[in-house]
């Protein structure tokens, strides 16, 4: 399997800090999902926003490479990387209904965010959303198109997040803690969801998490990140039963049995 993403040796920094992420490698082959689990502060968010050039004002990669389908996006210029986001990578963030215009109907942003990416009838755009909102099982799509975000659970919210996200077929999803803002069944649900993606999409997905359950659900590979190192990245049945560092040893403790189990084998 050709790998979609390679970060080699990644070591990124904000002024006058120490590096948030340090010395990273990972790779990730098509239509896989990778979780990437870790304490609050431990780089995450820092790694894979790297990913789509998008660091916050004072970061910057220093060292290393990013490979997106071979190609190393940390060369690309700005216009390429406009490129790519959102069509060949796209994200979704922590709080995804945040991010939704509070005084527009769903309808309206989701059009734009389609039109940015290619041009077309505004009722083939309707169509298409509707579509999108189906497949991301919201029964009424019609009525969630005529909504204002705060219409809408939070849990609706985010499915329509990730349908946006989802429009343009991206090869690679980055998801930053996307059920972090969602009871814990409304995140079973969503986390489902995204992994029927999967299938349905043939999309390979990051996904970062303080959730070491949900990791170990969703994934065919998990990283686990402490103060900027990855301290472990391995196939999921590998991290999971054989964790070799002491930090994921304490993560997988911390994950509540149920019916007596901890993990599915
Ligand atoms: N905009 C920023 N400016 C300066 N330092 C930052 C900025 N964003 C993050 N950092 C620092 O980088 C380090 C890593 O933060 P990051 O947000 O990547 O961690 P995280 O694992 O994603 O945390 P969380 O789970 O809370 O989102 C932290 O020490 C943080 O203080």
């Amino acid at each position: 399997m050709m790998d979609i993403l390679n970060i080699e040796n990644c070591t990124i920094s904000y002024q006058g800090q120490k590096a948030a992420v340090d010395d990273v490698s990972l790779s990730i082959g098509e239509k896989e999902i990778v979780s990437i689990v870790g304490e609050s502060g431990s780089g995450k968010t820092t790694l894979i926003r790297a990913i789509l050039g998008i660091l916050p004002p004072g970061g910057k990669v220093t060292d290393g490479k990013i490979l997106f389908q071979g190609k190393n996006i940390l060369e690309l210029d700005e216009r390429s990387l406009q490129k790519i986001r959102g069509t060949e990578i796209a994200m979704i963030f922590q709080d995804v209904g945040a991010s939704l215009d509070p005084i527009r109907i769903v309808d309206s942003q989701y059009r734009e965010s389609i039109l940015v990416h290619r041009k077309m009838p505004k009722e083939e755009c309707r169509g298409l959303e509707k579509k999108m909102l189906t497949k991301m099982h919201l029964t009424d799509p019609e009525r969630v198109l005529s909504s204002y975000p705060f219409e809408l659970s939070g849990g609706m919210k985010q499915r329509v997040g990730i349908a946006m996200s989802m429009t343009a077929r991206p090869k690679l999803l980055l998801a930053d803690e996307p059920t972090s803002a969602l009871d814990v069944t409304i995140q079973a649900e969503v986390v489902r969801e995204m992994k029927k993606l999967r299938e349905q999409y043939q999309a390979a997905i990051i996904l970062v998490t303080h959730n070491m359950g949900v990791a170990s659900y969703i994934s065919d590979k998990i990283g686990v990140m402490c103060q900027g190192k990855l301290v472990e990245f391995g196939k999921r049945d590998d991290v999971i039963f054989h964790p070799k560092h002491e930090y994921t040893r304490s993560l997988l403790a911390a994950v509540p049995r149920l019916e007596g189990k901890r993990f599915a084998k």
